[in-house]
């Protein structure tokens, strides 16, 4: 039976990390396991910077935003050459399977990995959201707790203002801190890649809010990577009665305190995590399904498509 695990955290961070580590390391020490730490991603694992983890070490991070471990991305570990001495750093100390937290990126290199002899598992940690086949990633309902407070910070002052304040947030291509946020805070319009921007069709609605609706504010919120939104919140100024404000809230999304939820979540993936390797099976990730912690094959959870959001998105269009 494994006897000696690794954990890592890789990719942007997200809050809820720290409370995954501390679960692998706690059930892990608790079953017999001796746990090491693996700091700054893939990138601590080819260069050897990895600590035995203990009780004491992982005290007092359950509530802490970012990664004790450190994170980093690490485009070369796509090389086998690379993986190669990743794994021999993994030899030289007896590791024999790996915990993976982090996104679709870190989930190919942990398939990759397991491919290659060393079980591993991977945990959802993301803000982003965008790991199919999990209902929630680990942090991603801290960075909406973030994200609704800033829009209602916003609100306020666009209302005194008669502006129409333009949020872009993050997700990488995923649209839901976006549409979940939108909801959340009473948006006027959410645009994601989903919903498609039709830059004239916002304006003209934005137009109806002011004359139509004569609302004193609009809130639009935007997903990342889809238009420059300090160019359309001047054009907002242009074509509509409203003043537009762009603010990008940036990476004040993946910092703070986790949630109650994404420590639990955390925890309660950690724990499936270590059971896994224990019982020697890799190549699988963790999700919660309709409340449930089950687990997926990696290569399946990476082509599964996403669930659709069409019933979110009506709802958000039936409460504008
Ligand atoms: N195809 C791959 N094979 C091996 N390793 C990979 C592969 N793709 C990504 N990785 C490793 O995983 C790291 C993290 O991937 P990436 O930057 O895509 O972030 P992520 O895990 O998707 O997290 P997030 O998108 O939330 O920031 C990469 O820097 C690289 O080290
Ligand atoms: O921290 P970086 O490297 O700028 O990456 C930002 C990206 O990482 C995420 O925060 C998490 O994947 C995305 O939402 C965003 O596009
Ligand atoms: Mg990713």
């Amino acid at each position: 039976m494994v006897k000696r695990i690794g954990i890592l955290t890789s990719g942007g961070d997200s809050p809820g990390m720290n409370a995954a580590i501390r679960a692998v390391t706690r059930v892990g020490l608790n079953s017999g396991l001796e746990v090491f730490g693996i700091y700054n991603g893939y990138k601590g694992m080819v260069e050897g910077y990895i600590e035995p983890l203990t009780r004491e070490t992982v005290g007092d991070i359950v509530n802490r935003g970012g990664t004790i471990l450190g994170s980093a991305r690490l485009p070369e570990f796509k090389d086998i050459e690379v993986r190669k001495k990743a794994i021999a750093q993994l030899k030289k100390r007896g590791i024999e399977a790996v915990v993976v937290i982090g996104g679709d990126g870190s989930y190919r290199g942990a398939l990759s990995l397991t491919e290659m002899g060393i079980n591993c598992i991977g945990l959802p940690g993301t803000i982003d959201n965008d790991i199919t086949c999990t209902d929630y990633t680990i942090g991603f309902q801290t960075a909406l707790e973030t994200v609704v407070e800033c829009v209602d910070k916003l609100r306020d002052t666009s209302n005194s203002h008669h502006r129409c304040s333009i949020v872009e947030v993050m997700g990488n291509r995923c649209g839901d801190l976006a549409l979940w946020s939108g909801i959340a805070c009473g948006a006027e319009i959410v645009v994601t890649s989903d919903t498609g921007f039709d830059e004239q069709d916002v304006l003209d609605r934005l137009r109806d809010i002011d004359i139509i609706k004569k609302k004193k504010h609009a809130i639009v919120v935007i997903s990342e990577k889809i238009t420059d939104v300090d160019q359309f919140a001047k054009k907002v100024s242009l074509n509509t009665g409203f003043s537009g404000r762009a603010t990008v809230l940036g990476h004040i999304q993946r910092g703070g305190s986790p949630c109650p939820f994404d420590r639990l979540l955390a925890s309660q993936m950690g724990e499936k995590a270590v059971d896994l390797l224990m019982q020697g099976i890799g190549g699988q990730c963790i999700s919660i399904r309709d409340n449930k912690i089950i687990s997926y094959p990696i290569e399946e959870a990476l082509s599964m498509p996403q669930e659709s959001r069409k019933p979110l998105m009506n709802l958000f269009d039936r409460l504008v």
